[in-house]
């Protein structure tokens, strides 16, 4: 393990980071083939050369081609990228698994925890397929899809047990426009990744309902706090959640309006119902599945964590927009690095 000389990366998962995903990947010399769940999107890749529901407008390099079959998109596959909603990720995995290759690396770019075991998506992975840590990586930082379909620069973290594994992977994924830093903390990566989108939901609330920058200030700055009380209680490394699937993922995710969790919120702050933004996208929104999740872990850990208990609240349909902010503000006061 930890070479990893081949040049056939297999993606499951055309959306819009999978898609993106790809794009760095050809750029990287990498030959590609994507896993899509719908024939149509596998046609339109292969045919236009675009990925019309997830990227329009983007012109998908001729080393992408795609595939309905799983068993296609993995053959000869020596790193296996893993790019569906986090929720759907154990249902899918007894689709691929039979056609991964047993010295393939697994990546996972998915950021969100699994409702009801509260596992991160490397867990699942490592349960579901009985892969040991060191075939399973993570691909985390501040990636917004669109950004980085557009080539515009971005760095990112790939995480892995196995330190030459990770370093082979950012070979694979080193290309002009993005550039991978590599980490052994998954479990920090993940948990950076995962937490980023409940606050940049809560943020998006603030947003929509008129309030500037000193709240989404506050909000940034303590959402990362609670991250790094979670996580490092866990067993992050504190230095990740300062780094850029930490700090540089919540950052971006949390300003951007490209962020479909800040969007999400935002309709939330502006009057619409959990229903009706569902209604009005395809495309996934993390935090509004995993703030259940994280926020089950921080209770099971005994960790304060004001920001995902809001955030579900008012999710689950138990606190309205306008009474959140009341809700962080009127809290016992303390010291601030308590
Ligand atoms: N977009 C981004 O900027 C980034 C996203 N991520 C993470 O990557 C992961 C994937 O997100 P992203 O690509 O953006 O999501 P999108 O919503 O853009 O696309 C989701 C993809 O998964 C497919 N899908 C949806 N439901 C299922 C299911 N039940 N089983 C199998 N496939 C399904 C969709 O297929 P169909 O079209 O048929 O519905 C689509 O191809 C998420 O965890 C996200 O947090 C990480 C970094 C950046
Ligand atoms: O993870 C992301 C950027 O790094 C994408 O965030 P959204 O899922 O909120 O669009």
């Amino acid at each position: 393990m930890g070479n990893l000389l081949g040049k056939k990366v297999a993606v499951l998962g055309a959306g819009s980071w999978g898609t993106a995903f790809s794009i760095v990947l050809a750029d990287a010399g990498n030959d590609v083939c994507i896993w899509a769940r719908r024939e149509e999107v596998a046609a339109s890749i292969n045919e236009s050369h675009e990925n019309t529901d997830y990227l329009a407008g983007i012109e998908l390099p001729r080393a992408i081609s795609s595939t309905h079959d799983p068993e296609q998109a993995l053959a000869g596959a020596d790193v296996v990228v893993l790019a569906v909603p986090s929720q759907s990720l154990r249902e899918n995995l007894p689709t691929f698994l039979p056609y991964v290759d047993d010295e393939a690396v697994l990546v996972s770019l998915m950021k969100g925890v699994e409702l009801g075991t509260l596992k991160r998506m490397s867990e699942v992975i490592a349960e579901v397929g009985d892969i040991a840590e060191d075939r399973i990586a993570v691909v985390s930082g501040p990636n917004l899809a669109r950004e980085i379909a557009r080539r515009e620069p971005a760095a990112s973290v790939v995480a892995c047990a196995d330190e030459g594994v990770a370093t082979s992977l950012q070979k694979r994924l080193h290309s002009p426009a993005f550039r991978p830093y590599t980490s052994v903390d998954v479990l920090g990566c993940e948990y950076g990744g995962a937490y980023k989108n409940v606050v940049a939901l809560c943020v998006g609330m603030a947003v929509g309902q008129g309030f500037g920058d000193n709240t989404t200030a506050s909000l940034i700055t303590r959402g990362l706090a609670e991250t790094a009380r979670l996580a490092m209680n866990l067993g992050a490394n504190p230095l990740t959640l300062m780094g850029l699937a930490g700090l540089g993922d919540l950052v971006a995710t949390c300003s951007s309006p490209l962020s479909r969790n800040r969007t999400f919120g935002e309709k939330l702050g502006q009057g619409m119902t959990v229903e009706e933004i569902y209604a009005s996208t395809r495309q996934v929104a993390e935090g509004a599945k995993s703030c259940s999740s994280l926020r089950a872990l921080a209770a099971r850990t005994g960790i304060d964590a004001p920001i995902v208990d809001a955030v579900d609240e008012v999710v689950q349909g138990r606190l309205t927009t306008s009474q959140l902010m009341d809700a962080f503000i009127s809290r016992d006061t303390k010291a601030e690095l308590s």
